[in-house]
């Protein structure tokens, strides 16, 4: 009796000694926290100079995607009470987190269609992209000099092949046509006996097509040359199968799928096997590809995400696909001059990027700062390029300069559509009321055939 007494006055001791830690943990944590970097108040926030009436709605997941609440659900654990390091083999705390990682890594597998052995954490995409451009080349550089890649990757994998030029290897860049498809014919023709690799995304990033993978596959096998695929914006958004693909090398990301971010995975294919060249050295961790403690909650989060994204991708697709078509059919019902930059019949319906013509691109996204969205054109950046994406599509520089990826997801509402149509058919209106080109077109005059006096 009394031992029980004292072991409940013990546990209530211990409830309130944590609460008062944590309660102080937290006001430390708050006083480390520094001033927020915009200004709110009752008539909006002012953020970067900018001033806007509220938190704008966000249409911009391709950059990144909220966690879902359940994805945070399975991690928070692993940074509570199981935190331990899952490299540690003798103890409790090590085998647990080890278990847990071992169980992300059949999920992220499940979801291409892979083995959980052919499956290497990283910390992303970008990572994963560098390992399996500069990885394979490095490992097979005796024999194999020539990578092939396309015009419109993702910055991390045109870097990776520059810095692979700098080296001396040789990179063909083949261009796409104007619905930002490659061209298969022209694949074939770059292979030579020292290709060593070719690498081109499942799905753009800016304009969502989707590559013809399976056929890439199959040139691939034919010719015997390993084939990676960056299928960052294609995860859990359309149907991946290695096999199916036959692709050797295939990097993913976390943060794309409503999971974390900073955490990847890099698919390497085992039978054939490829080799690369770490591009980390440590302690030997993820089979010596990725040296560096594999950070539990991440790949915990990672893992539930692809589970999520397995279970509910069909239902997804489904939802998004008729958002995609509401947003398109609710600005072209009232805007004319509205082009979709890409292949509509072979693109992820989540990734919409359409351009608007006789409006100036930099008023256009000024005037949208209601809405989060990604532009085609680099004039927030110092070198005020449009997008290198849309000029290997050989859009027009104007046309360029005016587009707007509108990227749709699984937390996206009819009415957050609704409001992204207002609000961009409201701004283009007023835009195209200030613009004697589109006085001129609406009198009927063909502008492209006026010689405009040179200068
Ligand atoms: C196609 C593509 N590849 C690679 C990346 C980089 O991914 P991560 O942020 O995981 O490094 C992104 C994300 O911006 C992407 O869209
Ligand atoms: S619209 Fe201003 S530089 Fe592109």
């Amino acid at each position: 009796m009394t031992s029980k007494l004292f072991a409940s006055n013990l546990r209530q001791q211990l409830a309130k000694s944590t609460h008062l830690f944590r309660r102080q943990l937290l006001s430390t944590a708050a006083a480390a926290v520094p001033e927020p970097q915009h200004h709110e108040d009752s008539t909006g926030i002012t953020m970067k100079g900018v001033k806007i009436s509220g938190r704008p709605l966000y249409l911009d997941v391709q950059a990144t995607s909220p966690v879902d609440p359940r994805v945070l659900d399975a991690m928070l654990p692993y940074y509570l009470s199981r935190f331990g390091n899952p490299h540690s083999r003798t103890h409790l705390y090590g085998w647990e987190s080890d278990s847990a990682v071992e169980d992300a890594r059949a999920q992220v597998a499940s979801l291409i269609g892979a083995s959980p052995k052919e499956i290497v954490f990283t910390s992303g995409a970008t990572e994963s992209n560098n390992i399996s451009i500069k990885g394979v080349m490095h490992f097979y550089k005796d024999k194999k000099r020539h990578v092939i890649t396309t015009q419109t990757e993702h910055k991390c994998v045109l870097d990776s092949c520059r810095h692979l030029q700098q080296e001396g290897f040789d990179v063909t860049y083949l261009p796409v046509g104007t619905d930002g498809i490659i061209d298969l014919e022209k694949l074939r023709a770059a292979i030579r006996p020292d290709t060593g690799l070719v690498s081109v995304m499942a799905v753009n990033n800016e304009i969502g097509v989707v590559q013809p993978v399976e056929e890439i596959g199959k040139i691939c096998k034919e010719f015997n040359v390993p084939f990676h695929t960056d299928a960052a914006q294609a995860l859990g958004k359309i149907p991946i199968d290695v096999e199916k693909w036959n692709v050797s090398l295939m990097s993913l990301s976390g943060h794309k799928i409503y999971g974390p971010k900073g955490v990847g995975a890099l698919y390497l294919r085992r039978r054939p096997r490829i080799r690369v060249e770490p591009q980390m050295n440590g302690g030997g961790q993820e089979r010596g590809i990725r040296s560096g403690t594999v950070p539990t909650p991440l790949v915990v989060g990672m893992g539930a995400a692809c589970e999520l994204a397995k279970k509910e991708m069909e239902y997804d697709e489904k939802r998004i696909s008729a958002l995609q078509e509401r947003l398109l059919n609710g600005i072209r019902e009232k805007l004319d001059g509205v082009v979709v930059n890409g292949s509509m019949e072979r693109r992820y319906a989540g990734n919409l990027n359409l351009s608007f013509a006789y409006v100036e691109g930099e008023s256009l996204l000024m005037g949208l700062k209601e809405v989060a969205v990604s532009s085609g054109s680099a004039c927030t950046s110092a070198s005020l390029e449009p997008s290198y994406v849309l000029r290997a599509l050989g859009v027009d520089e104007d046309m360029a300069h005016t587009s707007i990826r509108f990227g749709i997801g699984r937390f996206t509402t009819e009415a957050e559509i609704d409001r992204a149509i207002d609000l961009t058919v409201r701004q283009v209106e007023k835009l195209r009321e200030m613009s004697p080109l589109y006085e001129m077109v609406k009198e009927g005059i063909n502008i492209k055939e006026i010689q405009w006096a040179q200068h």
